[in-house]
């Protein structure tokens, strides 16, 4: 297992303060002195897990993208992925905790929802530009939307059902929002 793994299974399970470096070397078989060498504090290993949590979507959006959907199947397959990705995957699952819990000077941490707001409104002119969102409807505006539904969704997903229903959780937000979007 990778160091990295390994502390945002330990992040995303009990947070922030409760993980030491010690837990993570003790959970990836090392001694502390050799995670040091990879990572020099515990506040470098938090920013690197969060960094990796972000690093998941350009991936995620280029093997979606090779299914040559259309603009807006593009955009409710990608969120669909990234719904699984915050059910199953402990870097993903790591990297929202630890934005929630915010344990580093803000100005240290990756900026939160940005990509995602311009990645989606991007997403939606292309989907305005096919014909394929309702007329009137803001591709920025409905990017906004889109974001804080989904935050919101993961959120109580991870609070209330320890995110095993993220995946039901959203497709349930999708359908009535989609509605809205589709022309
Ligand atoms: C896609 C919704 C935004 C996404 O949800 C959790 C979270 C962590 O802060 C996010 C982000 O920062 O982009």
């Amino acid at each position: 297992m990778q160091i990295l793994d390994a502390a945002a299974e330990l992040f995303a399970a009990q947070g922030f303060p409760a993980t030491s470096v010690k837990d993570v070397a003790d959970r990836v078989g090392m001694t502390k002195g050799a995670v040091y060498f990879h990572y020099p504090t515990k506040e470098a290993l938090t920013i690197a897990v969060v960094e990796a949590h972000y690093a998941r979507w350009p991936g995620l959006l280029e093997a979606v993208q090779a299914k040559g959907l259309g603009p807006m199947d593009t955009l409710l397959e990608l969120l669909d992925h990234t719904a699984a990705a915050f059910q199953d995957d402990p870097v993903v699952q790591a990297g929202a905790r630890l934005q929630m819990e915010q344990p580093l000077p803000i100005d240290t941490m990756p900026a939160p929802y940005v990509g995602w707001l311009d990645l989606l409104e991007q997403l939606l002119a292309e989907a305005e530009e096919a014909g394929e969102l309702r007329a009137g409807v803001s591709p920025a505006a409905a990017a906004r939307v889109l974001v804080s539904t989904f935050f919101g969704t993961q959120h109580i997903a991870a609070r209330l059902d320890h995110r095993a229903e993220t995946t039901k959780r959203w497709s349930e937000a999708r359908d009535l929002l989609f509605l809205a979007l589709r022309a």
